[in-house]
């Protein structure tokens, strides 16, 4: 991977937690320049994390001059990972939460020196430098601490500033939950092929390539020509063939809309609850 050489690091980055999500983000940054002597880990398990991170599994005395906090951790762990934290944070140490379901409130309650504190919502595929990543802060954050925060996001694919906290649940559901719905549907697309009888194993490796290489269609479609999934799938269908009959099914009562919007809406809800203490 060619380091993108505008690419402003903070002068060092601490990472509570480094698993699945925290993992992905920090595996594109290393990808994209940042050097690792710059990044410290703190996880329970010490479990090495790459080349030059140094991992650590208890607090520091204190941080170093110029330090980035990264909350990678469950969301359930905050307070304990506050009370630690905290009294080691100043006010020019911006903290980034992905937790989800934590509001900007509760951490500024948590963080009370802190200036800097985004909310961030990134997806799995930041590890490829394609994901998504929801960001809010408010007022008090200033606008260099928002544009530093905004540069880090920046490699990992798409950023958006969400205006109202109170969609923060909603943007979680569709693109922080979103790949995990997007594999179900793979999944479902093979094991419905195996279904009307092709091999599994053949199904399966049609069914993912099938939803990749269209994937990348949409998306090159949208940005050359401004064209719509929807408008695609009308094109995929001729007039009285085979895909028609197929889409039949699916738009009947607006019967898939219907059920990604209760996804959608059940995993919002829990969203709600977390942040409700739940
Ligand atoms: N997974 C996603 O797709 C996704 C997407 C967006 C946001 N998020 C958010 O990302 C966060 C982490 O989720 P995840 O899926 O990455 O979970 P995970 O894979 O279980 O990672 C959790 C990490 O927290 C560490 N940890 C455990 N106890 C800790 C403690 N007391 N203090 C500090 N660190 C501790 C673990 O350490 P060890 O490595 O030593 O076990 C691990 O590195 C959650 O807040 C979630 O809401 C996840
Ligand atoms: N994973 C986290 C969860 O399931 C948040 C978005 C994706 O709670």
């Amino acid at each position: 991977m060619t380091p993108i050489p505008s690419m402003r690091w903070p002068d060092h980055l601490f990472l509570i937690g480094c698993g699945n999500m925290a993992g992905q983000m920090l595996s594109r940054w290393l990808d994209c320049g940042l050097d690792p002597a710059r990044v410290t880990v703190l996880r329970p398990s010490g479990r090495p994390v790459a080349d030059g991170v140094t991992v650590i599994t208890d607090y520091p005395s204190a941080l170093p001059a110029g330090t980035t906090v990264l909350l990678g951790m469950k969301p359930y762990q905050i307070a304990d990972v506050a009370a630690a934290l905290a009294p080691l944070c100043r006010a020019d140490t911006p903290i980034i939460s992905i937790l989800a379901g934590t509001t900007l409130a509760d951490l500024r309650a948590r963080f009370p020196a802190a200036r800097d504190i985004v909310r961030a919502m990134p997806n799995l595929p930041v590890g490829l430098g394609e994901g998504v990543t929801a960001l809010f802060t408010d007022a008090t954050t200033g606008q260099t601490g928002k544009a530093d925060v905004e540069a880090l996001i920046q490699p990992l694919g798409l950023a958006e500033w969400i205006a109202d906290e109170s969609l923060f649940n909603q943007v979680t559901a569709l693109s922080g939950c979103g790949p995990a719905f997007l594999f179900r549907f793979a999944d479902a697309l093979a094991r419905a092929g195996e279904a009307i009888g092709i091999p599994a194993d053949q199904a399966a490796r049609m069914a993912l390539a099938t939803v990749q290489g269209s994937a990348n269609m949409a998306a090159r479609a949208s940005a050359h020509a401004g064209d719509s999934p929807a408008i695609l799938a009308d094109r995929v269908a001729s007039p009285g063939g085979m895909t028609r009959q197929g889409l039949n099914v699916l738009d009947a009562d607006d019967r898939l809309l219907t059920l990604l919007t209760d996804t959608l809406a059940a995993a919002r809800d829990r969203g709600e609850a977390m942040a409700r203490g739940e």
